[in-house]
């Protein structure tokens, strides 16, 4: 019998017997009752055993590589969070380390220092109003299931799509990414990236092929684009065009948690809105750094690299191991190796 038949006669035979639902079962391995691991040997390979995702949600990560979480943050957290943005862009507060990137048609027209003008606000984790997300209980409480008890906060970014300026800028290449991390294994990491509005395909909504995240990393490049390329936003060149390309449409605080190698990107945005979403990148604490040298992350190590130079001033002996375990924050646990 498979696994899954198995699980489905279970069911059936825990309800004659008046039994909790399966879910629940799992929920109490100590009480003798069988635990999912013992009808699922070696099935999961992308969820932790724990018991905050059902059944299905389980499977539903591991066969697609994401999982949407709907009304998980608060509508009061997302104002804080829109308000400590527009802070930062007003630059009325400066905290250590915080990059404010424009979009690439944006930044060689105009000027002046508000939210209209900058595409994505990156490494906040000085920043502690904003850093609330990468703490919030109800967000590590699904980190928790893709990496386990111990977590590092890797890189966090809040992204403020602007309206199109007409060259198609405001698109983000299918990528995954991995390709900018320098750390394994790839099973304890994930994303977490929340809706701080409505958001479809109109505003440039999240783009994901699911099941991707089954393969392996793929050699990232700056795509042909005639209208220009925002700084370090690498696609992959020849991903499969056949696979069905899956439109996220999410309301505000609705939270997607996916697999650093499911390939994924977004859309234009063809409305006047700037559109908005927080996410942070988790990984287990239990991971290890990579040296990326003769692989395909060369090249954008060497960006990096590059710009933590002209940023940080950290002329030369730094590598990008160096760069990630200065930005990355424990919030959970303890610290191991990152
Ligand atoms: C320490 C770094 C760690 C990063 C880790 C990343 C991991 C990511 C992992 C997660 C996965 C995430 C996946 C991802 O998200 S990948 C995208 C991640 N992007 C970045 O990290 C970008 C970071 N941005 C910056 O550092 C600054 O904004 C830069 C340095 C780019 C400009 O700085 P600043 O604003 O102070 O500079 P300026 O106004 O004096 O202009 C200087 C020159 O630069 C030109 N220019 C400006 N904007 C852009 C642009 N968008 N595209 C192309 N060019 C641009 C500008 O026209 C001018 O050129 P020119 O007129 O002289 O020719
Ligand atoms: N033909 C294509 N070849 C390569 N990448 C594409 C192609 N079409 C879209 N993409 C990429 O896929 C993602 C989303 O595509 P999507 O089709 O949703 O957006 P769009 O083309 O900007 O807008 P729309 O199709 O809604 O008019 C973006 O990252 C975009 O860069
Ligand atoms: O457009 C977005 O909000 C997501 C962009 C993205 O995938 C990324 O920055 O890695
Ligand atoms: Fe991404
Ligand atoms: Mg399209």
């Amino acid at each position: 019998m498979n696994s899954d038949r198995a699980a489905a006669r279970l069911r059936v035979v825990l309800g004659h017997l008046g039994c909790p639902p399966y879910e629940a079962v799992i929920a109490h391995p100590t009480s003798g009752a069988i635990s999912s691991a013992s009808f699922h040997p070696q099935q999961f390979q992308y969820t932790q055993n724990n018991n905050v995702l059902s059944l299905e949600q389980r499977k539903f990560y591991e066969e697609n590589g994401f999982l949407v979480i709907k009304n998980l943050v608060s509508d009061a957290d997302i104002e804080r969070f829109r308000n400590e943005f527009e802070r930062l862009c007003r630059q009325e507060v400066k905290p250590p380390g915080l990059l404010l990137m424009k979009d690439v048609t944006i930044a060689k027209s105009v000027y002046a220092p508000n939210e209209k003008v900058i595409t994505k606000a990156q490494d906040f984790q000085e920043d502690e109003e904003l850093f609330r997300y990468c703490t919030l209980p109800e967000i590590l409480k699904y980190v928790e299931c893709f990496t386990g008890p111990n977590i590092m906060a890797m890189h966090t970014m809040l992204i403020n799509k602007p309206p199109d300026p007409g060259k198609k800028t405001s698109r983000h290449p299918l990528h995954q990414d991995l390709h900018y991390f320098p750390f394994r294994p790839s099973n304890s990491i994930v994303c977490a990236w929340t809706a701080m509005e409505h958001i479809d395909r109109n505003n440039g909504c999240l783009v994901v092929l699911p099941g991707t995240h089954k393969g392996t990393l793929k050699p990232h490049d700056y795509p042909q684009w005639e209208g220009g390329v925002n700084i370090m936003y690498h696609g992959i060149q020849d991903y499969d065009k056949n696979n069905a390309r899956v439109h996220l449409v999410m309301e505000k605080g609705d939270t997607v948690f996916f697999h650093p190698l499911l390939i994924h990107g977004s859309g234009q945005n063809r409305t006047q809105g700037f559109r908005k979403a927080i996410s942070c990148h988790f990984a287990s604490s239990s991971c290890h750094y990579i040296d990326v040298t003769g692989t395909s992350q060369e090249n954008i190590e060497k960006e990096v690299v590059s710009i933590a130079d002209r940023f940080y001033g950290m002329k030369g002996g730094f590598s990008l191991k160096d760069i990630w375990r200065f930005r990355a924050r424990l919030v959970r646990g303890q610290r191991i190796n990152l």
